[in-house]
């Protein structure tokens, strides 16, 4: 038996402490061992975040996208806040989750995997230890605090418990609107808010809503099973970071490890080192997980990861998350793809067209602008076109607000809009028109590409 005294239980002999051993990046300089150790064996005892026969759904869900029979669509905060985990936030990201979710599912035909990066997603891994006033970087709120001074910045495990009650409440919130409370198909028009609704993209939006509300009268009246049309499943997931978080929320089921932080986890670009610790840990828990691939990702690391992280060549058990940037993407992803597809594994390739096309101002604020995030993905169909693999997800940073945090789009919103209201906690997020217009042009994108193979193959 591998269990330390502060990790719940490994009865089945599965390693889940191996990582312990192993370098682990972008861990934050815990002051005071002692406390860490209390909060790990407190979060062990707690109930688990979600279950594993969700967590098992979802892979099927997920089998389904590597099979290119549906899209993952997967987004959220880029750094989740205890301050602003508030209902009207929450609900903010679930609606414009949703409203990207139909227009692609309406718009090109294909059911829609619904992940939110949400009820987790509260540590970020830094380019630098000190920010730009000489302070330790903000971690996420799971680490320290956002605003304040060195003692503010200075990492405090017990902020993980606070991670874990945060997450307790927005996901209790999450399964009441996915179970009907805000998802009805009937309340498509609601989720447009009066800020949507005044912009072109909202407005276009209003039509679609409008064609919805007939086919779902037109459902209702043949009779169709309304559990169908008044709840979604929506899945949660965040980034496997601090893994002392998810270790204490693993737990055992049928001789399996199941990460139950959250449905899914991926690893960053900043962790993803093949004799790193958090490979190792994500090697052995049974979770669908993700891995963020940027431009230096050589084909054959990414072949080796595939056969280290889904060794039973099990469908929607692994996405590969590329975040290659617009410059990048069509010439660092083909050979990639090629050699992930000759080890005959079925990945979910999904593109994060964010993190590889962050720009700075001239007043140093990080933003991207939307004209780049919809090159990288086109880039990435572009490339999946060519070589006939399924365009599976796509992965954003968003926000139910009407923030102005990255620039373009109809608005064409500019680097002066920028002060305007910008919130995000660590990097710029799409404002709902900008959300929105990204979905209408992927759902276009599938539709187009979907005509060309139809064309090129009648049967
Ligand atoms: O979200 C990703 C990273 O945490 C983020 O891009 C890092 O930002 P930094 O380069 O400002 O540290
Ligand atoms: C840190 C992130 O991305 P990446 O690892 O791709 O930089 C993220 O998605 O929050």
């Amino acid at each position: 038996m591998t269990a330390t005294l502060d990790s719940p239980s490994d009865s089945a002999d599965l390693n889940l402490d191996a990582w312990r051993t192993l370098t682990a990046a972008q861990q934050p300089n815990w002051p005071d061992p002692q406390v860490l150790r209390e909060v790990a064996s407190t979060l062990a005892q707690l109930p688990p975040l979600v279950v594993a026969t969700e967590v098992d759904a979802l892979t099927a869900r997920l089998a389904q996208v590597a099979r290119g029979e549906a899209f993952l669509l997967q987004g959220g905060d880029c750094a989740e806040t205890f301050l602003t985990s508030t209902q009207a936030d929450i609900a903010g990201k679930v609606r414009v989750l949703l409203q990207m979710a139909v227009v692609l599912t309406y718009g090109a035909s294909m059911p829609v995997v619904k992940v939110g990066r949400m009820a987790g997603q509260y540590a970020k891994p830094r380019s630098t230890e000190l920010d730009a006033f000489g302070l330790p970087s903000y971690r996420g709120d799971m680490v320290n605090e956002l605003h304040g001074d060195a003692a503010a910045r200075t990492p405090d495990p017990r902020r993980i418990l606070k991670a874990y009650s945060t997450a307790a409440s927005t996901l209790n919130l999450l399964r009441a609107y996915a179970g009907g409370g805000l998802a009805s198909l009937e309340k498509v028009h609601a989720w447009n808010t009066a800020f949507a609704r005044s912009t072109e993209t909202g407005a276009r939006y209003e039509q679609l809503a409008a064609e919805i509300d007939r086919a779902v009268r037109f459902m209702r009246a043949c009779g169709v099973n309304d559990t169908v049309l008044e709840g979604v499943e929506l899945y949660v997931s965040h980034e496997a970071l601090i893994l002392e978080y998810e270790r204490g929320l693993t737990r055992l089921e049928n001789d399996r490890a199941y990460d139950l932080s959250g449905h899914f986890v991926w690893v960053g670009e900043r962790t993803r080192q093949m004799d790193g610790a958090h490979l190792d840990f994500v090697s052995r828990i049974a979770n669908p997980i993700g891995v963020k691939l940027g431009p230096t990702t050589t084909p054959e690391f990414a072949a080796e990861l595939v056969e280290r992280l889904d060794p039973d060549g099990i469908p929607g058990r692994l996405t590969l998350i590329s975040r290659m940037s617009n410059f990048r993407v069509r010439d660092a992803l083909p050979a990639i793809v090629e050699k992930v597809r000759s080890t005959g594994h079925l990945v979910v390739w999904q593109c994060d067209p964010m993190h590889g096309n962050t720009q700075e101002t001239s007043d140093g604020v990080k933003t991207r602008h939307l004209d780049r995030i919809i090159d990288e993905v086109d880039g990435f169909f572009d490339v999946h076109a060519e070589l006939g693999t399924h365009p599976g997800g796509l992965h954003v940073e968003l926000t139910g607000e009407d923030v102005t945090e990255c620039i373009g789009g109809t608005a064409d919103l500019t680097a002066a809009d920028l002060g305007r209201r910008y919130e995000t906690a660590c990097d710029p997020r799409l404002n709902i028109e900008q959300s929105l217009e990204l979905a209408f042009r992927v759902a276009e994108r599938l539709v187009a590409d979907r005509r060309r193979r139809e064309q090129a193959d009648p049967r």
